[in-house]
Order: structure tokens, then sequence, then C-alpha cells
């Protein structure tokens, strides 16, 4: 929320003098957009803050000096005045810097002038550095600290986070993996990770990396061979993005040991000062001796180890509402990322059920069908039928032709450019609201064009060596009857019904389908022509010889192209013209129409149920607001059995043609 609101003091001249009497929050909300919702603005008219019980923290360098709290009636003013002079009192000169938080630490900035009368400024941030006090909600103060233990192999960092831990156990072993210890700091619950050192080790570093507030690097200070490396590995951890800027405290360990480096060899032979100001990471060198000594019974921590961990763990509260900020931002950036690439990889499982091969398909290639469609084979055993249902989402009721086009280029068919699509639909009437295309049951296939063979007749398609084909032109314009039932077995097959994907989404199929029959449109189908080069390429036995092939039914094309589009890793151009609705209107449309359609996969599963779809595709249409979305389609590709879903039209492309 805080990200979207101005901050005051990027435009000084809006500095004005709020009467703190009535503090004028509807013109600060009005004036710096702040919304709504938040705690400053829930009662802007009584002035008051609402949340039930607010704290003050006053801080100081070195932590928090003290704690008030007030009731969450108290006037603004009475708030700021009293914040003050507790600052006043805890020996700080000058303004203090009072901010009202929300439970997400966001929230205002809040200045008195000089006078003290007034708020000379109010601004909102986004981030909250470096405030002297805080005014939160109670319950807003949860902290958690988490930080890694890392340093090369044998260095002692399992003896040390043992000692912290305060175990009593002298063996340890290497660690494989990790090990997660919990402590307590001041009412704080911190977990230390103790990574393992050892070269495979290291690579898993990093995963940690973004959910740490602070680091704890332990170096073997008596083993002078490794510096070298250490320096390396220490290098390497502090430029990584996700650390530097962090705080880290270097342990200088077997301090025990004969000629063992102190904290000032360690800096000096390190090079870390250079290194901590090039990445910003404040930073505490402290040697210490984990292994404790046999006389030492009670197990006291030694002081240098201590002064660093304290250190360390005081910085991070100190600044925590910064550095816990950064890791929230640094764990969702990366939760973010895991979920692109489970969803590109899913999209990849998905994609290649076309190109996949195996000994059944053979069988089916071999086939006295001859050219049949060798990348898209579904067991006998399941239903082979398929569906498109393309929809346009809205039609300008002013608009004179509705065209649904399943390509990747669109219909100009005197572009010379290689086309990958060969199926139109077309539909004149203007109360189109639907298209579905039923694609035959895979045993009536006939011929495809003899781009789906390959040289050697076997099973898969190299893609990439594929000829260009010839423009496409027109063949068949065939106006379709009004009985659905008289469709033609030989010929186009391009079905186009009225609100079957709402019935379906709405499950109020039965008893429509009359009429959805009513409605069945004028298609065109635009068939590839092959030129002989091209075939001689692809097929040389046959192109001198075939016939040509028959032309392939409608439900054939959609499949192919569908096909190609994914063997390509193309998207499958889905345009309707004559939409300009944007995604919001899309949504709304579903949203009346379909419950809770907004997102793909629920589409899928609501058509999924009322109907066994191998293919289902809905179409967005054209988000003209969208500079980089210009076109907006939406496809979803479902084989039944395998649960896979996908959706396969993402990314921006200004135009169909530019997708060859
Ligand atoms: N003399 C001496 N030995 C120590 C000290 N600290 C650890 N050791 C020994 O060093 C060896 C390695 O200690 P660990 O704590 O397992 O080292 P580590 O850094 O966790 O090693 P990995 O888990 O492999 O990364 C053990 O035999 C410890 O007993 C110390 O302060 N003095
Ligand atoms: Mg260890």
């Amino acid at each position: 929320m805080g990200g979207e609101w101005k901050l005051a003091q990027e435009h000084p001249t809006d500095k004005m003098a709020f009467d703190v009497e009535h503090c004028r929050f509807q013109e600060l909300v009005r004036r710096y957009g702040i919304p709504e919702d938040s705690l400053l603005v829930k009662q802007p008219k009584t002035t008051t803050l609402t949340s039930q019980l607010l704290e003050i923290t006053l801080q100081d360098e070195n932590g928090k000096i003290l704690k008030k709290k007030f009731p969450s009636t108290m006037a603004v003013q009475k708030l700021v005045t009293l914040a003050h002079r507790l600052f006043s009192k805890g020996g700080h000169t000058g303004i203090p810097k009072l901010y009202l938080l929300d439970d997400q630490m966001q929230g205002a900035e809040i200045c008195l002038d000089n006078n003290m009368k007034d708020l000379a400024y109010f601004s909102v941030k986004n981030v909250m550095g470096n405030c002297w006090a805080s005014i939160c909600r109670r319950r807003s103060v949860h902290r958690r600290i988490v930080l890694i233990m890392i340093g090369l192999d044998n260095a002692g960092k399992t003896k040390t986070v043992n000692n912290l831990a305060g175990e009593k156990d002298d063996t340890v072993l290497p660690t494989v993996g990790f090990k997660a210890v919990n402590l307590v700091h001041k009412d704080t619950p911190v977990t230390i990770y103790d990574l393992g050192g050892g070269p495979h080790f290291r690579q898993i570093w990093s995963q940690y990396y973004s959910e740490v507030h602070g680091v704890i690097f332990v170096i073997d200070s008596s083993d002078f061979s490794r510096l070298d490396e250490c320096r390396l590995v220490l290098e390497e951890v502090l430029s990584h993005d996700k650390i530097s800027g962090k705080p880290v405290l270097v342990l200088a360990n077997k301090q025990d040991k004969s000629g063992a480096l102190d904290d000032i060899d360690v800096v000096e032979k390190l090079n870390i000062e250079p290194l901590v100001n090039r990445y910003r990471c404040p930073t505490l060198v402290e040697s210490y001796t984990a292994q404790v000594e046999a006389t030492n019974k009670k197990h006291k921590l030694d002081p240098g180890l201590k002064k660093g961990y304290h250190w360390l763990l005081n910085y991070i509260v100190r600044r925590y509402i910064d550095i816990d900020l950064r890791v929230q931002t640094d764990i969702q950036a990366d939760l973010e990322r895991r979920r692109r690439l489970r969803a590109k990889a899913a999209n990849t499982a998905s994609q290649t059920f076309t190109a996949i091969s195996d000994e059944n398909t053979q069988t089916a290639l071999s086939s006295p069908t001859g050219f049949e469609n060798p990348n898209f084979n579904i067991p006998n055993t399941m239903d082979d039928r398929g569906l498109i249902v393309v929809k346009p989402i809205t039609i300008k009721p002013t608009s004179v032709d509705t065209t649904v086009t399943i390509e990747s280029v669109d219909s100009d068919s005197t572009s010379v450019k290689p086309k990958l699509s060969p199926l139109f639909g077309r539909a004149s009437n203007v109360a189109l609201t639907e298209t579905r295309i039923e694609l035959e049951p895979r045993s009536e296939f006939r011929k495809l064009s003899p781009i789906v063979r390959t040289k050697s007749g076997a099973n898969h398609i190299d893609f990439k060596n594929r000829p260009q084909s010839s423009p496409t032109k027109k063949i068949k314009v065939k106006p379709r009857s009004q009985d659905s039932s008289n469709i033609d077995e030989g010929s186009q097959e391009l079905t186009l019904k009225a609100r079957d994907l709402t019935l379906l989404l709405e499950g109020r199929t039965d008893g429509r389908s009359d009429h959805a029959a009513d409605v069945h449109k004028e298609i065109v189908l635009i068939e590839r022509e092959f030129s002989k080069a091209a075939l001689s390429d692809v097929a040389p036995l046959r192109a001198a010889t075939a016939p040509p092939a028959r032309p392939a039914s409608a439900s054939q094309l959609v499949r192919r192209q569908l096909e190609l589009t994914a063997a390509h890793r193309r998207r499958l151009s889905l345009r309707c013209k004559s939409t300009p609705c944007t995604l919001a209107s899309v949504k709304h449309d579903f949203h009346q129409t379909g419950g809770e359609l907004s997102r793909g996969h629920e589409v899928h599963e609501k058509v999924d149920r009322f109907l066994n779809a191998h293919l289902v595709v809905v179409v967005f249409p054209d988000m003209r607001c969208n500079k980089t979305s210009p076109e907006r389609a939406s496809m979803l590709q479902h084989e039944p059995g395998k649960a896979a879903q996908r959706h396969l039209d993402k990314g921006d492309y200004s135009h169909a043609n530019t997708i060859n």
C-alpha cells in the first residue's frame, strides 16, 4: 500500500502547517493519496487513532530505552507532544521523528515544527528508516531474527553454535547440510542456521541468504594455508545481492592454538575493510575460542563470542524494521521467482506431450490412414473427442462482423510469410458470442499435410528443419446448415454455437442445445499449399508421386495448429476482432457468468466438470488499453487423464504477424 503514497518530503513546497487541533487528515488523505483503510484515516473527523492500544518506543543508538503505552483514543497532538517529551527525557536533542505504523510496519511520518505546535510536515513512507521513536500498534511488534553461520569447513561453526546454545557435547562432526538452533535474545526469538562449510555444501548457502537478517562468518585463524580461500569465500558471500548491506560478524576462532591470528591480523590478512566498505556491510571482527576448556565447568561463553553475538543482535534489533522489510521483500521475490520457474517447468512438461514419441505411437503412425498426426496420440481407451471453445467476451452491437482467428499469423493471404495456421473461423453475425469447435475422434482422422511426416517416417517431427510453406489460400466457404446433425464428415467441420461456454460454465447445458444449434455460422477455412521444393525437402519419396492430400478437417487443423504452436514454443494467437473490451470487463463478465471465473484454471475446471474436453480455448478479447499486451488471448489445453493444465498465452506481441 505504501508504495503508491507520495512523500511530502519530496515536495518541499507541499510542506504546510497543519492545525494539530483539527489535524485535517482528510486533506492529507486527498493530497497524498493515503489509502482509506490506513491507520490514520479510520476516523479522520475525530482526529484520533483507532487501534486499541498504542505503544511508544524510544530508542537510542544502543537499543530501546523507553516504552510507554497510551490509550488509542488519545488525540494525535497530545500523543506527539508526549512522545517528544519522552524523547527529550532520554537525553536526545532535536525534533523527534514519529511514525504512525500499521501492523505491516508501514505508515506515516509526523514531524512537529520548531514551536512544537503544528505538524511541520506529514509524510508517508514505504520504508521506515532510522526512526527515533515509533508509535506502533502493540500487536505489530513481532520480531524474529534469523542468522546464518557460515565459513570454511573445520572452522568451528558447529562448536560455536553449540556454545551459544549451551550444549556441552564435546564431539562435533562435520555438518552435512545444515543444523538449526533456536535461541532467545531479549524476548526476541533467534534462529541460527549452522551450514556445512565443505565445498559441496557452500552451494546451498545462497538459498538461505534472502531470509537472514545477519551473517556470522567463522574463520579458523590458526589455519594459514586456507586464508586465501577464506577471503575468496567471504567476498563471494558479501557480494551476494541478498547479503550486501546486512550486518556481518566475523569470528576469528581457535585462539587457543599457537600462532593464531588475532582479530586485527584477520582484518588485515583477509582484507576485510575494503571488502565490507564495498558491499556496505556493517561488520565487527572478534577473536575467540570455541573449544571450551575442561576447567570451564559452567560453560561460560567466551567474551569475544559474547560481545560479537550481542553486537550483531543489537544491531539487527535497532534496525529491525529496515532489515526485516528487506528480508520480507527478498523472500517474496524468491517465492515469486520460484513460482515462475515452476510454472515454466509445468508449461514445458505440458508442451512436450505433443512431441514425445513411443512405440505405441509408431503403430498408430503406420496405420492405413497415412498421414495421421503422429504427435497426438491418445490411447484408444480414452474418449478421443476434443472441444475448443472460443469465446469473444463482449461484442460491440455496432460491429459489422466478428472474426475468430485461430492461428499464429493474420488472415492476409497475400503475405509471403510462412504461416503456421491453416484455420480461420469467421462469423458474420454480430450476435455471435461463442464459437465451439468440436474435434472429431482420432480414429476418423484423415490425411494431414505432409509436413507432419519425417523423412524416415519416424514418429518424431523435425520442426526446426521444416520447409517454409507457401502462402495460404482460401479453399472453401461453406455455409453451415441450421441443423448440426448435417455435418459432413468429409469436409471441414467447424461448428459455431452460441452460448455454449456460458452454458457450460453455468452448468445449464441441459435443454439448451436446440438453441445453440440454431446459430451455426458460416466458416472459412484456409488450407496450406505447399510448393514442390518444400515438399521435396521433407518428403522426397512422396512429393513427386503422391496425390494432393485431401483437405484436413477443421478439427485436425486446429489440433495440428496447437501442436505446431507448442512445438515451436510460440503462442497461439486467438483473436477476436471487434471486441474492444478490456481485461477488467472480461473478468467482470466472467464473474457474472461463471461465478468465480477470473483465472484460466478455474475456467478449465468448470468446463471439465461438464464435458470431458481435451482442449479448451477461451479467447480474451483485445486489450487496447495495455501497451505491452495489445492482443491478449488465453488458451487452456487439457488432456484428460494427465491432469496437465497450462496457460499457453504468456508474453506479449504486438501483432500476430510478428510471430513468424
Ligand atoms: N583447538 C580448537 N579446536 C576447535 C575450536 N573450535 C572448533 N574446534 C575443532 O575444530 C573441528 C571442527 O569443528 P566444527 O565445529 O565441526 O567445524 P565446522 O566449521 O562446523 O565444520 P563443518 O561442519 O565441516 O563446516 C572440531 O574437531 C572442533 O573440536 C577451537 O576453538 N579450538
Ligand atoms: Mg559444522
